[in-house]
């Protein structure tokens, strides 16, 4: 499903209203209904509410809710916030029809506002600002947020949290956002839900399917993408089956310094278990017993010069596709192996972790890195290799540009991985939890990366398939194992099932 922007959202609403013939108060109506299904199906009418109404049309959604909550046997009070004398025409008819139901449902606010004592099982509804926010919440308003935020009450906010911005999210006061417990969002996940430091306003999210226009949504233009297991399904190429090993390539993964031979192992077995036909792994010779016991099925291309750290590999070595980085560490010797070998690579690359601290610390590496290498940092190794801006926004922007100039496909790893393509297109991937933040994850995706890239796909479908199915993965090894418990080693062993799960094997 795309992402829009808000102001996409505006033209799909106002292109569904002339389409279908609807009037936009019945699009609310029908908007409030499926927020109110929502709402009574978690909530029993022994709950009592508070609904925060604003001036826009996110206003306008709660004091429907409002109406029909009460018409359902809830309890409920509504403060409708008419500061400026200016609310929207759909806002001021649901105030009417709200107001039509007797006296006392509803309170308007014009000038001061004294906040009511709530009790703690109070749920809120906030539907103060929705995608018509257009700079950050000020005065009233943010005082208003800040009461709703130290009340300790569950918070239900309508479309987005209010205070927040559907993008850009670098200059807002972040203490003026409704840190929502659940965000009933309406048939698109907004840009700025994709970013982990936005999570605690937006608190578990649903998005609401309100049968928007399907065609408008199809011609909408937008880079932004959210990727579920249908869109990768399609990815997939059919496994000959006459295949020998050959057909399925050979990978090499340069991994593991002297102490961090786990990130070869992680590494290898999560290659061997994507499908690829060989795996070598390039290695210090110290780590050769550990990698001959743990991983049988790899072969060991022994770095003989140097016994803790990696040299560069023979160039008469044959493979379809190199991964380097997993445990290498960022010794002097390494960094010149690593420089050697991303100068000699002419097959499918792959640069995770410590290659991509080396190259933090050389950042004129960046300009020969081999069209459509592939790229998988972390925020913290993203910061190091472009010192960005700590916010997600401006690191998508930052990794996008970067993505774009260098042909690099950058994976951003987070809650909502994000792969950028040299096109300028972006992907956030939908599956993953807490549990994969955890040591030697990122080595498990690089595995799996190398192996797809070796089976010869292209370097961007490598990049989508494996995240979503690395992420998959760590789901599947939740359900048994409960994210506190999870192991990297966890996640590989479920790397079949995510195929299986998947591919309805
Ligand atoms: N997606 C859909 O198809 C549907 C969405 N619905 C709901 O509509 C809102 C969007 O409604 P809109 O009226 O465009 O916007 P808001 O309700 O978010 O707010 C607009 C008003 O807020 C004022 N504003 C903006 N920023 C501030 C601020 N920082 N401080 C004070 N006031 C602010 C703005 O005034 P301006 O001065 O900026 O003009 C407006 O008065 C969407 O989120 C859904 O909830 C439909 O109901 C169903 C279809
Ligand atoms: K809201």
């Amino acid at each position: 499903m795309i992402i829009p922007t808000a102001k996409q959202i505006k033209e799909i609403d106002a292109f569904t209203i002339s389409d279908e013939g609807i009037s936009s108060i019945d699009l609310m109506e029908r908007a409030a209904y499926s927020l109110t299904d929502a709402i009574t199906s978690q909530w029993s009418t022994s709950t009592p509410i508070v609904v925060f109404a604003g001036p826009g049309n996110n206003g306008g959604d709660a004091l429907a809710v409002a109406r029909m909550l009460i018409c359902g046997g809830y309890a409920v009070k509504t403060y409708l916030f008419n500061i400026a004398s200016r609310i929207s025409a759909d806002c001021k008819e649901e105030a009417e029809r709200l107001k039509s139901l007797g006296e006392g449902h509803l309170t308007e606010i014009t000038s001061t506002f004294e906040p009511p004592e709530l009790s703690a099982d109070t749920l809120i509804i906030d539907g103060l600002f929705g995608t018509g926010l257009s700079r950050p919440l000020e005065g009233g308003f943010a005082t208003l947020v800040r009461f709703i935020n130290s009340t300790g009450c569950t918070v239900v906010s309508i479309d987005v949290p209010s205070g927040l911005m559907c993008e850009d999210n670098s200059s807002n006061n972040l203490e003026s956002i409704v840190r929502a417990s659940l965000t009933l969002t309406f048939q698109f996940r907004k840009l700025a839900f994709m970013f982990d430091e936005n999570e605690m306003y937006v608190g578990k999210l649903k998005v609401l399917d309100i049968q928007l226009s399907s065609s408008k949504i199809n011609s909408t233009s937008t880079p932004y993408e959210y990727i579920e297991a249908d869109y990768i399904r399609e990815l997939f190429k059919p496994r000959v089956n006459s295949g020998n090993k050959g057909t399925f390539g050979t990978a090499m993964i340069v991994a593991g310094q002297y102490g961090m031979a786990g990130a070869a192992l992680l590494a290898g077995s999560a290659c061997l278990r994507s499908g690829c036909g060989k795996v070598m792994v390039h290695t210090p010779l110290l780590n050769n017993n550990i990698i001959q016991i743990g991983l049988p099925e790899a072969i060991i291309h022994h770095d003989y010069n140097e016994k803790r750290f990696c040299n560069p590999i023979s160039s008469d070595t044959r493979f379809d596709a190199i991964c380097i980085g997993p445990g290498i560490g960022t010794h002097t010797d390494t960094s010149r192996a690593l420089y050697d070998q991303i100068r000699r690579t002419r097959c499918p690359l792959v640069l995770d972790a410590d290659a991509l601290n080396i190259i933090a610390r050389n950042k004129e590496w960046l300009d020969f890195l081999p069209a459509k290498t592939i790229i998988t940092p972390h925020p913290l190794e993203f910061q190091r290799l472009t010192d960005c801006k700590n916010d997600g926004y401006s690191r998508l922007k930052v990794a996008q540009e970067l993505s774009e100039s260098h042909e690099l496909i950058v994976i951003l790893k987070g809650h909502h991985t994000a792969i950028c393509l040299p096109d300028g297109r972006v992907y956030f991937n939908s599956t993953g939890n807490s549990g994969m933040a955890t040591a030697g994850s990122g080595d498990v995706l690089s595995g799996i990366i190398v192996s797809l890239l070796a089976q010869h796909y292209q370097p961007s479908v490598a990049a989508l398939i494996a995240v979503f199915l690395h992420g998959k993965a760590g789901d599947l090894a939740s359900s048994t194992l409960g994210e506190y418990s999870i192991t990297a080693s966890d996640i590989v062993n479920n790397i079949s099932n995510s195929f299986r799960d998947l591919l309805n094997m």
